[in-house]
Order: C-alpha cells, then structure tokens, then sequence
C-alpha cells in the first residue's frame, strides 16, 4: 500500500511539470513547495516524532546556502562538489548547537532554538565574507551533464528527487530500531533509559539529521535563486516551516509535503486576494494567514495527513515472521543471590523514603514487595534500576554493585522492569512498542536503517517481539495502537516489552492492577512459568490473593523501613504487617 502510495505521488510529480498551460509562476511555486518540505519533513522527525520543538530550523537552511555560495562564487566550486561541503558545515553546526540544545527541556528547549535562531540570522548579516546584509549574488545555477538547470522547471526534477529520496530514506530510518528510538523520546527518558535507550545522544542523532535536510533545502535554495541573504534563514522563516510540520500532521512524513504546500499555497492566495480585497494599505493577508492556520489546527488537531489517510482503506499490516531465527541470548548471571540490596537509604530532603532496607532476590523466585501506599515501594524499584540515586546502602546484582550505575548499564546487566504509570506509547502499535525491549539485542544503527541494510536483523527483532507479545496471551492485539487496549492489558504489553530484554531478573510495579479474574490467573501463571525458565521476578503488588498464591518470599515495607519479611504463610499471621496494613494494634 505504502509502495504503491510513493509510485503514485512520483507519477504525479514526473507529469506535472508536462500539464498543458501550466505556467512558469506554478512550476516555481511547486519548486518553493518541494524546498520548504524538505525542511519541514526534518522537523517531522524532531519536533513530531522526537517531541524537540524547534523555531531555528531555518538557520541551518542558512549554513547549506552560504556553504554553497561562497564556495561557488568564491573558490570557483561546482555546486555537486560543494553539496558534501555544506552537508558538513551544516552538519557540525548542528552538532555544536545540538549538544547545548538538547539538554534543554520543557520551555527552555523552544527558547533555545528561538535564541539560536535568531542570533544565527545576525551573524549571517555581519559576517564580510557573507556579503553582509547584501548577501551573495552571481551564485552559478545547477547543471547536470553540461546541462544548465537555471529555468525553474529543469530543477523541479532535482528538488523533488530530492524529496523523494528524502521521504524515502527518512522513512526506512522510522522503521529500524534507531526509528523506535526516536519514537521513544516521546515516552519520557525512564521508559527509553530502562531499556537501554541514551536520550540524549537519540536527540542529538535527530536533531543532525533535521538539520541536514534542511542544509540540503539551503543549499538547492542558493542555487535555484541564484543569490541568498540573510531573510529567509531568519526566525519568521523557522516559525513558518514549524507551522508546516504541524499542520501537515507533525509525525508524519508525508504530512510535511502536505504542510509545505498548504502554506505556501494559502500564503500566495492570501497575498493576490486579500490586497485586492481590502487594498494593499494595511498587510491583512498575514492576519488572515495566520488566523486561517489557527482554525486549521482547531479543526485537525493531529494535522492534515491523518485525514488524508483516513480517506484511503488501510493496509495490511506488515507481515510478522515469528519463526524469525531468534536474537542472541544474553549471557546469564550465575551468582546467587541474584539480587542482593543491603541498607539501601533513599531521602528525599527531610523525607527518609527508603529507610535502610536489605533483601535478597535468589535466581529462580517470585518475591513480593508489599506495604500501604507511600511505603517506599516504587522508590526501591527506582533504586534498583538507577532511576534514582541511592543515598546510602549497597545494590549488589549478580555479583556486581550497581548502586551508582545509569539506568541503560543496569538493563544492560539483565535487569528489566514495568511502570506504576504505564510507560507505553500510545499511538504507536503494541508489536512496536514491544520490540522497544529488545533495543539492547540488537546493533544495527542510523546508517543501517536508512539505507534498509538491517532487514535480517529487523526481522529478528520484530519476530523475538511478536513471540513475547505471544507469550503473554495477547496475539490478537499485536497490531494495534498501544493505547487502545485497557489498562491492564497495557500492563502486560509493559511485561512483553521487559521480555523482549531476556532478562535474568523482573521488575513489576502493580502488575495485576486492572485485570480481571481470569487475565490475573493468567498472569499467575506466566510468571510461574519464568520461574521455571530462571528468571526471577520481584513485584510491587497491592491484591493479596494475588501475591499470596504466587510468591515465594514477601518484604513489607511501612513508612519506608522493612517491618517483616519471610513466606506468605507467615506473612499473613506477621501482627507488624496486620497492624500496618489494617491499623489494628501489635
Ligand atoms: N521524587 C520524589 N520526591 C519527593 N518525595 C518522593 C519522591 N518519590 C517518592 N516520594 C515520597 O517517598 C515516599 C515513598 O513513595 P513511593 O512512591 O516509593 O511509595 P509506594 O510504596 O510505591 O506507594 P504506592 O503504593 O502509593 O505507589 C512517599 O512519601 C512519597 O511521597
């Protein structure tokens, strides 16, 4: 469907340059179409998929065009041999601002591509080689095989191959591995670090990558209009691809096309009606610009594309080999105990959370960590898994402390775990979402996945999630949006995503919260069942009858301090833990 979708829009694009009585001023407004998609289409992949809102994207539209120009007009460069040159200023550029942008969050981030975006468009005004606020003009047009590509209509078919090319590429890296680690940016950096994800070198990946495209953008720009000054990099310019990224449906590829033509069109028509309308005195075509752009957004949300899609049958989804030759298995732990927390000390300022608890996990057991709410339970999973930092005390896993340890080295060690919160993302499909546990078990990076040379190991990753997704008695909803299923079932999805991992040790925050009778009796025995395969589970647990049949050992903890533990048996009679829990006296 996909395929078939792409061959279709490149007929369309192949003839429409050959239309009868199509003007010069269309085939030049396509070609300003095709430029600015381009750059939309990395801010797709930032801002819609990576959840890093950029304002400054037009800057590096900038670094591509004054590369070009300069090298062009300056050192008698052929463009083609100065495109690699302004990839790779474009590309520093971006690795210098990156690495102080993308550590920015929330609010900062926006504000530190507006400062960025704005200062950049200074500098390109002050700079002499640069021509100033001048600019550069005289730069060559583009040729191809003597060639000269100078009329608008010749490098329509450069533009939009690239574009193609573009789409093409960006979506192979969209579905690879480094694409879910994209997508997982979106989820919050717990969830992408529990299982190996390094937030922010994913954000640094992308954040070049957008660049590029736009550096590319800058690039054709300079040779297309055949001079470049500072206006079109500056921050209206970055606000405006931003714009066109949403509308056409942020996260969606092909809804950077859309967003691109949508502007660009509505903007030229605003400009020849709006003056003739109300005279060219006052400028309210931008007010009605910008008023139209916000009652677009009001009435699709999600942008364009998704309503485009949805006028179309869907696809089917793509086939799953689940016989796929499986991942390599990771090397077992062998020390007994599997897990041993000794004194383990959380405090929160005056806040004793984890007050000085030890316990052991040995390989092979199901134990329970219970108490009220508040008790210090998901805080000693934080611990364990280097969400937070421990205070004092000792996290020995396998023989090996842990304590100080990044969250990724630790799921690295054999450790993986689901959330109180469920850390899924929604949209995404649940087979996706799964295979996000094996992000460790596989290697295969940027380059790889654009070019689609990870396919075999893809295949084997997909293949491992589909049989995890299997195992845990939810075949039928491997396909669909994570978030449509109910919650306790987004819970199991949370546990065939920790699979994926091959853990040698589980951590289940509330697994059974949700269920129904018979999906817990399930549950019961799936854990049961990796008990008897060696895995070793350690779960937080509210339902009693749930964690009295199952478990082997239970810790109860009250006020962050560890009242008893032992077997369930004893548990139940322990008077400490009746008294916590029931308010009844010793
Ligand atoms: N990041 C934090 N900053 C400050 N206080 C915190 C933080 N995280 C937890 N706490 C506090 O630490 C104590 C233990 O919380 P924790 O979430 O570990 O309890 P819990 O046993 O998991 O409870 P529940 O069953 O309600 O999830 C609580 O008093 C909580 O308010």
């Amino acid at each position: 469907m996909q395929r078939l979708g792409l061959l279709l829009f490149v007929a369309l694009i192949a003839v429409i340059p050959l239309l009868p009585g199509l003007s010069v001023f269309w085939i030049t407004l396509l070609d300003n179409i095709g430029l600015a998609a381009l750059v939309a289409m990395g801010l797709v992949l930032l801002t819609g998929v990576g959840g890093l809102t950029s304002f400054g994207q037009a800057a590096f539209c900038g670094f591509g065009a004054y590369t070009s120009a300069v090298l062009t007009t300056k050192f008698g460069f052929n463009p083609w041999a100065a495109l690699p040159v302004a990839l790779a200023v474009t590309g520093l550029a971006a690795v210098v601002l990156g690495l102080v942008t993308v550590r920015l969050s929330g609010h900062f981030l926006p504000l530190g591509t507006i400062a960025w975006g704005i200062s950049l468009y200074y500098l390109f005004g002050k700079i002499e080689l640069l021509g100033r606020h001048d600019g550069i003009s005289g730069v060559p047009p583009l040729s191809l095989f003597g060639w000269s590509l100078i009329e608008p209509q010749a490098v329509y078919y450069v533009i939009w191959g690239f574009v193609v090319l573009a789409a093409i590429l960006t979506t192979n890296l969209l579905d690879s591995r480094a694409g879910r680690a994209i997508r997982a940016l979106r989820g919050g950096r717990v969830a992408a670090e529990a299982f190996g994800i390094e937030p922010a070198r994913v954000k640094l990946i992308v954040f070049v990558y957008a660049a590029l495209l736009a550096g590319l953008s800058g690039w054709l720009y300079a040779h297309v209009q055949r001079a470049v000054n500072p206006t079109p990099f500056g921050i209206n310019a970055g606000i405006e691809y931003l714009f066109m990224a949403v509308v056409g449906g942020a996260g969606q590829i092909w809804g950077a096309v859309v967003g691109a033509s949508l502007v660009i069109l509505l903007k030229d028509a605003l400009q020849r009606i709006v003056p003739a309308l109300f005279g060219t005195a006052a400028q309210y075509e931008t007010i009605v610009f910008g008023v139209l752009l916000v009652a677009i957004l009001q009435g699709a949300r999600d942008g364009l594309w998704p309503r485009i899609v949805a006028l179309f049958p869907k696809g089917a989804p793509a086939p799953v080999d689940r016989d796929a030759a499986p991942l390599p298995g990771r090397q077992k732990a062998k020390a007994e105990p599997l897990l041993a927390v000794t004194a383990a000390r959380k405090t929160f300022g005056g806040l004793v959370a984890v007050n000085d608890v030890s316990f052991q996990v040995k390989r092979g057991e199901i134990v329970a960590l219970i108490g009220p709410n508040g008790a210090g339970k998901s805080t000693t999973f934080n611990l364990i898994t280097g969400v937070l930092p421990i205070t004092a005390g000792d996290v020995v896993f396998a023989g090996r402390p842990i304590g100080g340890e990044r969250p990724q080295a630790i799921a690295g060690l054999g450790i993986a775990r689901s959330f109180q919160h469920v850390k899924l993302l929604p949209e995404m499909s649940v087979l996706d979402n799964v295979a996000l546990g094996a992000h460790l078990r596989g290697q295969a990076g940027v380059m790889r996945g654009l070019f689609r040379l990870d396919r075999a190991e893809e295949t084997r990753l997909i293949g491992e999630a589909a049989r995890q997704i299997a195992r845990v008695g939810l075949a039928d909803h491997m396909h669909k949006p994570a978030g449509s299923l109910a919650l306790g079932q987004q819970r199991i999805v949370e546990i065939a995503r920790a699979l994926c991992l091959d853990p040698d040790l589980l951590l289940l925050d509330e697994p059974a919260a949700g269920l129904r009778h018979l999906e817990k009796a399930a549950l019961s025995e799936l854990l049961r069942h990796l008990r008897s395969q060696g895995v070793s589970v350690l779960l937080v647990e509210h339902d009693m009858g749930f964690v009295m049949n199952l478990t082997d050992h239970i810790v109860v903890l009250d006020f962050g301090t560890k009242i008893a533990e032992g077997p369930p048996a004893a548990i139940k009679q322990n008077p400490a833990v009746l008294a916590a829990y029931l308010g009844a006296p010793e």
